[in-house]
């Protein structure tokens, strides 16, 4: 203390007189309190308190045991004599503990609640083994509700049972408690009130079954397959409805066979969130039914622990106690749960490492162990998106081509040793003397490394780049002086003969087989013809540069194709935007399977400007949505939050659903900022600055790498660039901010540059007919009725928006009014379950219904507010509107 009074006098002194303080000199007067909320969280303080806690308990425990026996003598010498001669005087008693201990036992005993102070015992032990162990083992309020009852009940009973014995059994709360309600009751009254307690509370615990034998309840038919199914969209698929699971318990069914369904189950509110359900009543059970048979089997039919509790680190027994006590209420239940389709055959091969390209995303890995929580929350069966398409079967490597990648890449020696030779002497002639060659031979280039002999400069080999190419005279030729992390420069010389790299080789390589990436690609073979395998969601971004004809459309496909062999359509969404119109038109297979769309769009592959730019604001929408449910989950990215989800931890009746990732893909993207310049890269720089964390990645190519297409806010936020052959240096390093790319090869010879590496690869190839297959193999399978819908997004600049609809109005528009003023709620589901429409049509009904000014805008997942409140007034709107 003294220290600090001269610390703060010093400056004082010092400053003028009516200056005012300085914040240091206030600082420092802060200190000493600080100092005491330190030592009160300090964990010492806590394990003396602990010990404290515990010696107080068997002290406490010794002492009352004592009294059992010793308390007729101890009393006497109580009541005989006083306080103070107790304490001071010299007194002897019979208790272990001394006077102290036959004083604190006879006070609680006698003047409290008799036998119940043990409890007193029980407390004190679970507040010292809280504070010894630094968490909660026990919690603390929990338990103090079960001593309070304890100590009243206990000490009422025993008041009751052996009220006439001299042993204070009840202690004085006992007594009086009984006495009180002995008068008020009678005996006979206070007997059945104490069993009544006494059961209640024992059933309250255990939860005993009092089965009677009774008429055995029919199982719930299946809704057949044909039941009307209005198209619902697949954003809202995971919040499906519900039928019948084998485990009542789980179920929901109580015993009697009814499903307890939460009401506001039957009244949809939100927009966007659920499907329409139609309740059926089956006898005494009551099923939801599905609409479609390949309705998802509906999420989460448990018990909903609240989020903060079940990532609660502090991990309780008592916790667990309570969750195995108490299964809670059910919310939903499943239809059947059939085993998970399988993906592709796995293998596990010890040695093999998988690539990733993640140094910065290393910690991603670390949050996501997170969300695995460290104890089994509840015996559930994970909810698992892939149900909704259960018979999905993944496409096969027989649709894919060997395009005789089979062969073994066996170069021409005399052509590694020409080149060679000519490397040797080329450099010689420039005075530079190595010490080592080596040749690694890929399937387009092979790549000279070289240890140049001591002292000489690798600059000069750098600035002699043009020259050893000429006298190589090989196109292509590309120098890395030095090879990042190997201190030898690489010439990089192509080869006579190319091997073409197949995608099937690639997809059946065990790296890719065994990848547990959230979206992996097999973009193409490294020189040393390892297998360049990505994950796209930790990229997260790609932008594709190349100049025609260089394989850039094949690359898109690889990308498309590897991601089809390994992800499930309830996994993964496609948005697809080809303004060349013919690129990705084969695609248009797999509609309803991977592709996204707007609502109430016929074609799912966007080719026109204006749509690609309410495409990209609704994919933004989307991006909002998804960021406002991750919030209302406490998750912080979308892999966290279909943990979740699936753990059924999230409420679909809140909005909540599984979430696809969803791969935008422009393949002409220098078409786009013609066109619309702005207007597309505002959207696109909005998606790529903040989409990763919900699932969404871009993929941009385009075949003018100039700086007016790729512009800085573009380029900031894609760092995974890939360049085929460009026609310039400049485009190059428009592309990679280096050179390099102007002498590839084509054909598919890339650059890849990720995190500030630079690696250069041969793109997988995979012919149109390959794609077509795959697309055909999967196109063939049931779908879902309609593509994934991206959210409405309405531009208010559009001159041929409401206005003209109202002019074609639906025919189902007043009734559609009527429903929404009737009900007031501007629910598009609610319009679809009540009138049996679709999505779109409802959808527009809904714009039409905004239009007429009857219902407010879209607000996102809410209902619209409706703005005409009585009939005779809707009535009055729709004589004006004719
Ligand atoms: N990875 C590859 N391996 C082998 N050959 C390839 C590869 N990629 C492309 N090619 C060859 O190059 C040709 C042109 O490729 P692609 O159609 O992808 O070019 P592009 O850059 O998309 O052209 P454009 O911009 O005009 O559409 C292909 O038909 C194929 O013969």
């Amino acid at each position: 203390m003294s220290r600090n009074k001269l610390k703060t006098e010093k400056p004082e002194n010092k400053k003028p007189k009516g200056a005012a303080p300085s914040p240091d000199v206030l600082k420092k007067d802060k200190e000493p309190e600080v100092k005491v909320k330190e030592l009160v969280k300090d964990e010492r303080t806590h394990k003396v308190m602990g010990v404290f806690f515990l010696l107080l308990s068997v002290y406490c425990f010794i002492a009352f045991t004592s009294y059992l026996f010793t308390w007729e003598d101890d009393q006497d010498k109580i009541f005989h004599y006083s306080t103070r001669e107790l304490f001071f005087g010299d007194v002897k008693v019979d208790n272990l503990l001394g006077r102290l201990g036959a004083y604190v036992s006879h006070n609680f005993f006698f003047y409290g609640v008799g036998i119940a102070a043990y409890l007193f015992c029980y407390f004190f032990f679970i507040i010292g083994i809280n504070f010894i162990v630094g968490r909660r083992v026990f919690r603390v309020w929990r338990n103090v509700k079960y001593i309070l009852f304890g100590l009243l009940f206990i000490s009422m009973s025993m008041a009751f049972i052996a009220g006439g014995n001299n042993f204070p059994w009840g202690g004085a709360l006992g007594d009086a408690l009984n006495k009180w309600t002995s008068g008020f009751v009678g005996k006979t009254g206070t007997a059945l009130l104490l069993l009544v307690v006494g059961f209640s509370w024992l059933i309250w615990k255990f939860n005993f079954s009092f089965k009677w034998p009774e008429k055995k309840v029919k199982p719930p038919k299946p809704v057949p397959a044909a039941t009307p199914a209005a198209p619902v969209p697949q954003a809202a698929t995971a919040a499906a409805p519900v039928a019948a699971q084998e485990d009542p318990r789980k179920n929901g069914l109580k015993d009697n066979g009814v499903m307890v369904i939460p009401p506001h189950l039957e009244e949809e509110e939100d927009e966007e969130g659920l499907p329409p359900m139609q309740l059926v009543e089956k006898e005494d059970i009551t099923v939801i039914p599905s609409h479609a048979p390949y309705m998802p089997p509906v999420a989460a039919p448990v018990a909903m622990p609240e989020p903060e509790e079940a990532f609660d680190d502090e991990l309780s027994l008592e916790e667990e106690e309570e969750e195995e006590e108490d299964p809670g209420p059910l919310l939903y239940i499943e239809e059947k749960v059939e085993p998970p389709l399988p993906p592709l055959k796995k293998k596990n091969e010890p040695g093999e490492v998988a690539f990733e390209i993640k140094p910065t995303y290393q910690d991603e890995e670390d949050e996501v162990e997170e969300v695995v929580p460290s104890r089994p929350l509840e015996p559930v069966d994970p909810f698992d998106p892939s149900l909704d398409l259960r018979d999905y079967k993944f496409p096969t490597l027989d649709l894919l081509e060997n395009h005789n990648a089979d062969k073994v890449i066996v170069q021409d020696t005399t052509e590694l040793e020409k080149n060679k030779n000519q490397i040797i002497d080329t450099l010689k002639n420039y005075d530079i003397s190595i010490q080592k060659i080596s040749a690694t031979v890929g399937p387009t280039v092979t790549l000279y490394e070289i240890v140049p002999a001591a002292g000489v400069r690798i600059s000069r080999i750098k600035n002699l780049e043009d020259d050893i190419a000429l006298s190589l005279s090989a196109l292509g030729i590309r120098i890395i002086a030095p090879i990042p992390g190997k201190g030898t420069i690489g010439i990089e010389v192509p080869n006579v003969k190319k091997s073409i790299v197949s995608l099937k080789n690639m997809l059946a390589s065990e790296k890719f087989q065994s990848s547990t990436m959230d979206l992996p690609i097999a973009i193409g073979k490294k020189i040393d013809n390892e297998n360049f395998i990505a994950d796209l969601a930790k990229m997260p971004h790609l932008l594709m540069a190349g100049a025609t004809g260089q394989g850039k459309s094949v690359g898109i496909n690889t990308l498309l194709v590897s991601l089809l062999y390994k992800k499930h359509p309830s996994q993964l969404k496609f948005v697809l935007v080809d303004p060349k119109k013919v690129e990705l038109s084969l695609y248009k297979l797999i509609e309803k399977h991977f592709l996204a769309k707007l609502p109430g769009e016929d074609d799912a592959i966007i080719t026109d400007t204006k749509k690609v730019i309410h495409t990209l604001n609704a994919l933004c929408i989307e991006m909002d949505l998804r960021y406002d449910l991750l919030k209302e989950a406490g998750t912080r990215n979308i892999r966290e939050y279909n943990g979740k989800f699936t753990q059924r931890r999230l409420n679909p009746l809140k909005g909540h659903r599984y979430l696809p990732f969803i791969v935008l893909v422009v393949d002409e993207f220098a078409d786009l900022i013609m066109t619309a310049g702005k207007e597309v890269e505002m959207p696109i720089a909005r998606l790529a600055q903040l989409a990763r964390a919900v699932g969404i990645h871009l993929i941009i190519a385009t075949q003018r790498p100039s700086v007016n297409i790729i512009t800085g806010t573009i380029k900031a936020n894609f760092p995974a660039r890939v360049a085929f052959k460009v026609s310039s240096k400049i485009d190059s390093r428009t592309i990679l901010d280096i050179g390099g790319a102007e002498q590839l090869i084509g054909q598919g010879d890339m650059l890849v540059s990720f995190n500030g590496e630079l690696v250069r690869l041969q793109c997988a190839f995979v012919d149109t007919p390959e794609v077509e297959s795959v697309a055909e193999f999967i196109g063939n399978q049931k779908g879902y009725p309609d593509a994934f819908l991206l959210p409405e997004y309405v531009d208010d600049k559009d001159p041929d928006g409401k206005e003209l609809s109202i002019a074609d109005r639906d025919p189902l528009f007043e009734e559609a009014a009527q429903v929404i003023v009737t009900t007031q709620q501007g629910s598009t589901s609610l319009l679809q379950r009540r009138m049996k429409l679709g999505y779109n049509r409802a959808g527009r009904l809904m714009d039409q219904l905004e239009a007429a000014n009857i219902v407010g805008p879209n607000m996102g997942s809410k209902a619209r507010e409706v703005l005409v409140r009585t009939e005779s007034e809707l009535q009055e709107i729709l004589n004006n509107l004719l």
